[in-house]
């Protein structure tokens, strides 16, 4: 039946992000795709992403966290996911920082500059266009050819695209709630120039200092919420010289302060983790899955 069937989580979210925190570290087993598709299952926990603690791999380490999107894919990145997992570790051991691995590196995290405020190290982003990876060759990735819509008048066109571990594309708009995100995220997603899908960002640049950003999630959908595209978008503006390194990203359920440090090139998000409730999963949502 599987690693999860009356198992404990904790349903969360990062600014609106629906978060759902398993925690697996005193057993052998893994979660399958299929598993995190049947959390999913209406009858189930619903979550944008299922944040998984595994036994550390590393020494150093807390765990060796797995995320998985509703679809049942996997995700190197999440930033509010990461956050949550923080507060929920925070809150019952009483550490104030930590380290985790995931697939895409290793990752420290610490108590942010207030009682209800967390701080992800989200490494250092990547631009080369195989990093990203796209599936064809771009010497510069601040922004390249890509559009929807008719050829001689776009609706979207020539994105930025940066891995933080996971893949986004970013449109620079004027007003992110003009677009019918829901018809083109799809599309863009599952554009043949992402070998492995990617997340879409429509962005705002307000000022030097603040950006607005609504994002298409790669394995999701429309979230309130995705705290690695609100640091790919903040590295993006700030290597496009629109903006400072240090800015507040404004998103549907919220706000989260990016920096893009000087020195490490590494990405520090803050922002708050909410707790809603705990329970153990009903053995029966897996009762079909091999
Ligand atoms: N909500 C996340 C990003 C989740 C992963 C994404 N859907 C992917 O597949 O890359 C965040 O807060 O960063």
């Amino acid at each position: 039946m599987g690693a999860l069937a009356n198992h404990a989580f904790a349903k969360m979210n990062g600014i609106g992000n629906e978060i759902v925190v398993v925690d697996l570290r005193d057993s052998k087993a893994t979660v399958t795709a299929d598993e995190a598709r049947a959390v999913a299952s209406p009858a189930g926990v619903p979550y944008d992403q299922l944040m998984v603690l595994l036994p550390p791999r590393l020494s150093g380490t807390e765990a060796f966290i797995r995320i998985y999107n509703n679809d049942g894919s996997e995700a190197g990145a999440c930033g509010n996911g990461m956050r949550c997992v923080v507060r929920r570790l925070f809150e019952k051991t009483g550490q104030t920082a930590v380290t985790f691995e995931t697939r895409a590196g290793l990752l420290n995290c610490w108590q942010g500059p207030g009682p209800d405020l967390y701080t992800v190290d989200m490494g250092a982003p990547k631009f080369g266009w195989q990093d990203i990876p796209l599936a064809e060759e771009f010497r510069d990735t601040r922004y390249i050819e890509l559009q929807v819509g008719p050829i001689d008048a776009p609706v979207l066109h020539s994105p930025s695209v940066v891995s933080m571990g996971n893949p986004h594309a970013i449109f620079w708009v004027d007003d992110v709630n003009a677009y019918d995100l829901e018809r083109f995220g799809p599309l863009l997603e599952n554009h043949p120039i992402f070998p492995e899908r990617a997340n879409i960002t429509l962005a705002h640049i307000v000022d030097r200092d603040h950006i607005t950003i609504r994002t298409w999630e790669r394995g999701v959908g429309l979230t309130k919420a995705c705290g690695s595209a609100a640091c790919a978008t903040a590295v993006a503006a700030a290597r496009l010289k629109r903006a400072n390194r240090t800015v507040e990203i404004t998103l549907p359920g919220g706000k989260l302060a990016i920096e893009w440090r000087e020195g490490d090139d590494h990405v520090l998000m803050t922002g708050t983790a909410d707790f809603e409730y705990e329970g153990r999963f009903d053995p029966a949502l897996f009762a079909n899955v091999a």
